[in-house]
């Protein structure tokens, strides 16, 4: 089913000029500069004769921490960790195709929330990096990302993987994204009546694919993210004076002191010593991260969720899935498991000290902030057929056929 579905993807790559009755392989490299990590995907596809159309045949993917925006005060260690990265692309695609290979970063919520300079000198220190590689480095190669493109490219992503853009765009699935940073909802509404009563124009989202144009619900909250959620439950978003004071929360283990660092700058946290731990309380907490900025749309109900990122890491890590496996999970689930692990945090610590905060957040983010019932089924993915579950593959294929959102 991927095949067909690459298949016809790759329809929609630009022909290449290739000798008839040869196999050719190309490559394009795609790097996701996120929040809290910068990802190297290195796409390989294969067109086999003049008549055949290309297949993806592979994703190489590496990863490391923290994400650019932790460079904000030094930009060269932008450059490095880019240059670095660059070698996994140097040894999966062999020299000779090295200048027709594309290098393609976009940037997401990391970016987008430092001061538009300190995040101009990191992409800066990444274009060097571009400029000086033996790669082919197209226009516009090194960018921020906006929410909506992020929300849309990861629906395509997900749908071409799943094969259900071409056909039957009716069964197409719905994504949610948890980043460090920020949250992104995207589905296919059946009913006008959903895209009538978004909130504002930009909830919608149009392109072009396949001679049809698409519409799609989606929206992107800046600051809704795992990490950025944190930060607004301790109180400590924008905060001053981070030498001296110590941040509580209700969310952590009474016992716990420890720093915790993101964006580049480190806290001090705690738990609460005079208050009781546990999942009521946090419920309370995490409930100002969500209440009043995120919007219910219509017929969450109709579409199959695919719920990656940080729903899927949390997931594995509260042992409500698999780690390779992935696994479907209620919306109850999630509720059910951050109750047991917030009530019982004092006396069994958990994997992650914040596993009670991050799992109340992930509860309430699904059911006050987008309205999903106790009963809707996600499924939890890291990879579909062997390739990651991210917006990268959607923006190589926005990157060779303008998609023109919009
Ligand atoms: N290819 C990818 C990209 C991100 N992620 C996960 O996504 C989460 C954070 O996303 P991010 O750092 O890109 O955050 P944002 O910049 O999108 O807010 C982490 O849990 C990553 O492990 C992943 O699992 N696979």
């Amino acid at each position: 089913q991927v095949q067909t579905s690459l298949l016809e993807w790759c329809n929609v790559l630009p022909s290449l000029s290739r000798p008839a009755n040869h196999s050719r392989i190309f490559y394009s490299v795609m790097f996701d500069a996120g929040s809290t990590g910068t990802r190297i995907h290195v796409y390989t596809f294969i067109q086999s004769g003049t008549e055949e159309l290309p297949v993806l045949d592979n994703e190489m993917f590496h990863s490391v921490k923290p994400g650019l925006s932790a460079y904000a005060d030094y930009p060269q260690m932008a450059g490095k960790t880019v240059r670095m990265l660059l070698r996994v692309a140097k040894k999966t695609v062999p020299r000779l195709e090295w200048k027709r290979t594309p290098l393609v970063l976009r940037a997401t919520a990391g970016l987008r929330l430092l001061a538009a300079e300190k995040a101009q000198a990191l992409l800066e220190q990444v274009q060097h990096v571009f400029d000086d590689s033996p790669f082919l480095v197209p226009d516009n190669s090194v960018s921020i990302m906006n929410g909506t493109n992020e929300g849309v490219l990861a629906w395509i992503s997900l749908n071409f993987l799943t094969g259900n853009l071409q056909g039957r765009p009716r069964n197409a699935v719905g994504i949610l994204d948890l980043g460090g940073g920020s949250t992104q909802i995207t589905f296919l509404p059946k009913l006008r009546k959903t895209i009538e009563s978004v909130p504002l124009p930009d909830y919608v989202a149009r392109f072009d694919l396949f001679n049809s144009t698409f519409e799609l619900y989606t929206h992107s909250y800046l600051g809704s993210g795992l990490m950025a959620a944190r930060l607004v439950t301790l109180g400590a978003l924008g905060a001053e004076g981070l030498e001296w004071r110590v941040f509580k929360s209700s969310c952590l283990p009474k016992k716990f002191r420890d720093e915790w660092s993101f964006g580049g700058l480190t806290y001090q946290v705690s738990g609460d010593p005079d208050s009781h731990a546990g999942y009521k309380l946090c419920y309370q907490e995490v409930l100002k991260v969500v209440k009043g900025i995120i919007h219910q749309p219509h017929e969450l109900d109709d579409s199959v969720f695919f719920a990656f990122s940080y729903y899927f890491d949390r997931a594995v890590d509260a042992g409500l899935i698999d780690r390779v496996q992935g696994g479907e999970l209620q919306v109850r689930d999630f509720k059910k498991r951050a109750k047991e692990v917030c009530n019982k945090m004092t006396k069994h610590p958990p994997v992650s000290p914040f596993l009670c905060m991050d799992m109340t957040y992930i509860s309430c983010l699904l059911k006050d902030g987008f309205g999903f019932k106790d009963s809707t089924v996600l499924q939890l993915s890291k990879k579909v057929h062997n390739v990651e579950a991210s917006w990268a593959l959607g923006a190589i294929l926005d990157h060779f056929h303008h998609l023109k959102i919009r």
